[in-house]
């Protein structure tokens, strides 16, 4: 398979040129950073430690995008949707990792799925997205007597909040408990608040140091606690699962998809 990292500078695109590169029947035809970037014309597999892999970073997408078969993107949303346009004309799967999505952003991606194979999750490992599935089976099983809480913290560089992964096991406890996310999210506690609403759930969100990322769901009874934890420790589970959603979407009808069509779940 024939694979296109963007944002090859980031921290996930150097992670990602590294997964492509080592994984078997995969290879990296292209590399996009934005233009203006230093980077540009410089060699994809140096640019991520590697020995040279002959690819040049390149600041032109489509041409590239019409060579590849997938293109796994975690970037920015401004660049994510424009991505979006351009793989639905070359007609390639797009995996997207990039979050801090608008409403409107995902209202872009929809639009393009009509044309294209897109995997979209706010976070692509394993374990995040089966945590995601025993939060929606607990939600589903507690009552409003548990509060539900999402905690998450990051490194010091992370620009959206609450993350993409807390946002998606937000929603995976509004699906156990039948009710929508946007009505009941608390995103923001500050001075005197009043006690807390039953059926909110709540994000906290720190930032500091070089966390990759850990994710806590608490759902806080009368007298009694229950938390499920997700701590990443390398991004390579991400990469790993960016590239199993692009394999598992090559022969796929156009359409939006998550990890969970990807991992079964
Ligand atoms: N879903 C998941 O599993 C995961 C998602 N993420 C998400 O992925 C995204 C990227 O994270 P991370 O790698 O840490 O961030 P970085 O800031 O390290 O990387 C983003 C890269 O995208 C580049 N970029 C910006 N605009 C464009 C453009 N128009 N064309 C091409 N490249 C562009 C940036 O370049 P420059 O800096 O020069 O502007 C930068 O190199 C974030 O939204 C993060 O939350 C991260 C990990 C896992
Ligand atoms: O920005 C990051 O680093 C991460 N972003 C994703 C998110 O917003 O949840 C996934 C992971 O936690 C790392």
């Amino acid at each position: 398979m024939k694979l296109v990292v963007t944002g090859a500078e980031g921290r996930m695109g150097r992670m990602l040129i590294r997964a492509v590169a080592e994984a078997e029947g995969c290879t990296l035809s292209g590399a996009i950073e934005r233009e203006g970037s230093a980077v540009v014309g410089q060699d994809a597999g140096t640019l991520a430690g590697l020995s040279p892999l002959g690819v040049a970073v390149s600041d032109d997408p489509l041409p590239v995008f019409a060579e590849a078969d997938a293109v796994l993107d975690f970037t920015v949303p401004k660049a994510t949707v424009a991505f979006a346009d351009l793989a639905a004309q070359a007609r390639i799967v797009h995996v997207i990792g990039t979050t801090g999505l608008s409403d409107a952003d995902l209202e872009r991606l929809k639009a393009a799925s009509y044309h294209a194979r897109i995997v979209r999750s706010g976070n692509m490992s394993l374990g995040v997205n089966l945590v995601a599935s025993l939060v929606r089976k607990v939600a589903a099983t507690l009552g409003e007597e548990f509060d539900i809480e999402v905690l998450e913290m990051h490194h010091r560089m992370k620009v959206d909040a609450p993350s993409g992964t807390a946002l998606l096991l937000g929603e995976a406890a509004a699906a156990g408990r039948a009710v929508a996310l946007a009505d009941t999210r608390v995103s923001t506690r500050d001075g005197h608040t009043g006690a807390r609403r039953p059926g909110d759930i709540g994000f906290a969100t720190l930032r500091g140091g070089s966390v990759v990322g850990d994710h806590s769901v608490i759902f806080a009874g009368p007298a009694e606690r229950i938390t499920l934890s997700h701590h990443a420790e390398d991004r390579a589970i991400f990469a790993r699962g960016a590239l199993k959603a692009a394999q598992w979407a090559f022969d796929k009808e156009p359409g939006l998809y998550g990890m969970d069509d990807v991992l079964g779940l």
